[in-house]
C-alpha cells in the first residue's frame, strides 16, 4: 500500500531524511521509531506531499505522490502533531467539514463524525471550538479527522502524546481495528516503545535520517538487542553496560567501579533484559524519549 524508496530531504545543512526506504502493506501496522529530530515527521510529511523531497519516491497504492498527488492523497488519513483543525469551527463541524471535503455526502459525513466523536471519547467536546481544546483533546480530534474518510493508509504522528492511559488504550484499539477490520495500512510514529511493541507488526527505527532497523519486534530484538546492566549513582548519573550474561558479568563490572574519594555513591543496580528498548539503545546510542512517560 505504501512504498517509500530512497527518500532524501535536506534543509540547508541539515539532512533530515537521508535515503529512507521501507514499505507498509495493507492491514499492517508499522511503528516508526526514532529520537527527537530523527526524521520521523519529515518522512510522514513527505509521504502526504506536504514536504517535497530532494530525491526518492513515495507511492500510495501504486500512485506516485509527486506525479499524482490527488490520487495518492485520496487514500491517506494523516494525523499530524499540531495542525489541521479550524479553530473557529467546533469539533463536530471540523469533522463534518473534512468528511465533505473527501467527497462524503452530508448524511454520511454527519454519521461518521458522530461515530468518531463517540469512539474517541469526544462527546463532551463535540460542541466546543477546536481552538480551545486541550493538547490531549486536540490529538484525539486530529485522529478523528484522519479516520473520517476510512483511509486505506493511516499516518499517525505521535498521536498518543499527552493522553491519559485510558484514552491512549482506547485510541490504540481504534488503530488496531482500522488495520485488522478495515485493512488499512498504518504507519505509526511514537516514542513509546511499550505501545509500539503491543500493536505494531513491524518496526522501522530511524536515526539521523537513516533506517537502522526494519523488522518484526522479535527480529529487531534478536538482531540488535543485548541485555544491559545499569548503575545509578547518588549524584543522579547513570552508566549502562551491554552484557551477554548479566549474572556472570556483574561482578567484573562492579569491581571496575571507581570507589575512590569523591566518587559518587552507587545507589542501585538494574538488570535490563534484551528488549525493544535495549535494541533501540544499542542501535542509536540513545534512550527513547518515551521512557519517561508523560501524561496530560
Ligand atoms: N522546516 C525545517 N527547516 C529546517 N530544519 C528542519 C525543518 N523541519 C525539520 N528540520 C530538521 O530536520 C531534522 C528532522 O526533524 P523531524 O521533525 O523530521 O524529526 P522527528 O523525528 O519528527 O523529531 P520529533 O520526535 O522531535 O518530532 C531535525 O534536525 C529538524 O530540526
Amino acid at each position: 500500500m505504501l512504498e517509500v524508496i530512497d527518500l532524501v530531504k535536506r534543509y540547508g545543512e541539515v539532512t533530515a531524511v537521508d535515503g529512507v526506504s521501507f514499505h507498509v502493506a495493507a492491514g499492517e501496522i508499522v511503528g516508526l521509531l526514532g529520537v527527537n529530530g530523527a526524521g520521523k515527521s519529515t518522512t510522514l510529511e513527505t509521504i502526504v506531499g506536504l514536504v517535497t523531497p530532494d530525491s526518492g519516491t513515495v507511492t500510495v497504492d501504486g500512485h506516485d505522490v509527486r506525479a499524482h498527488p490527488e490520487r495518492a492523497r485520496a487514500h491517506i488519513g494523516f494525523a499530524a502533531q499540531d495542525t489541521a483543525l479550524y479553530p473557529r469551527l467546533t469539533v463536530r463541524e471540523n469533522l463534518r467539514f473534512f468528511g465533505r471535503l473527501t467527497g462524503a455526502s452530508r448524511h454520511d459525513a454527519d454519521a461518521r463524525a458522530d461515530e468518531l466523536i463517540g469512539l474517541l471519547g469526544l462527546t463532551e467536546q463535540a460542541g466546543r471550538l477546536a481552538g480551545v481544546l486541550s493538547g490531549g483533546e486536540a490529538r484525539r480530534a486530529h485522529v478523528a479527522v484522519a479516520l473520517m474518510a476510512r483511509p486505506r493508509l493511516l499516518l499517525l504522528d505521535e498521536a498518543t502524546v499527552g493522553l491519559d492511559v485510558r484514552t491512549r488504550t482506547h485510541m490504540l484499539e481504534l488503530v488496531v481495528r482500522a488495520a485488522r477490520e478495515s485493512g488499512a495500512a498504518v504507519l505509526f510514529s511514537s516514542h513509546y516503545l511499550a505501545e509500539v511493541e503491543s500493536i505494531c507488526d513491524r518496526v522501522v527505527i530511524i536515526h539521523r535520517g537513516r533506517v537502522l532497523a526494519d523488522g518484526t519486534v522479535a527480529e529487531t530484538i534478536g538482531r540488535h538487542a543485548k541485555s544491559a546492566v545499569e548503575f545509578t549513582f547518588g549524584d543522579g548519573t547513570r552508566q549502562r553496560h551491554e552484557v551477554s550474561d548479566p549474572a556472570a558479568e556483574l561482578p567484573a563490572l562492579l569491581a571496575r567501579l571507581d570507589t575512590g574519594a569523591g566518587a559518587p555513591e552507587l545507589k542501585s543496580v538494574n538488570v535490563l533484559p534484551a528488549s525493544l528498548e535495549t535494541a533501540f539503545w544499542a542501535l542509536t546510542g540513545e534512550e527513547p524519549a518515551g521512557l519517561v512517560e508523560e501524561v496530560a
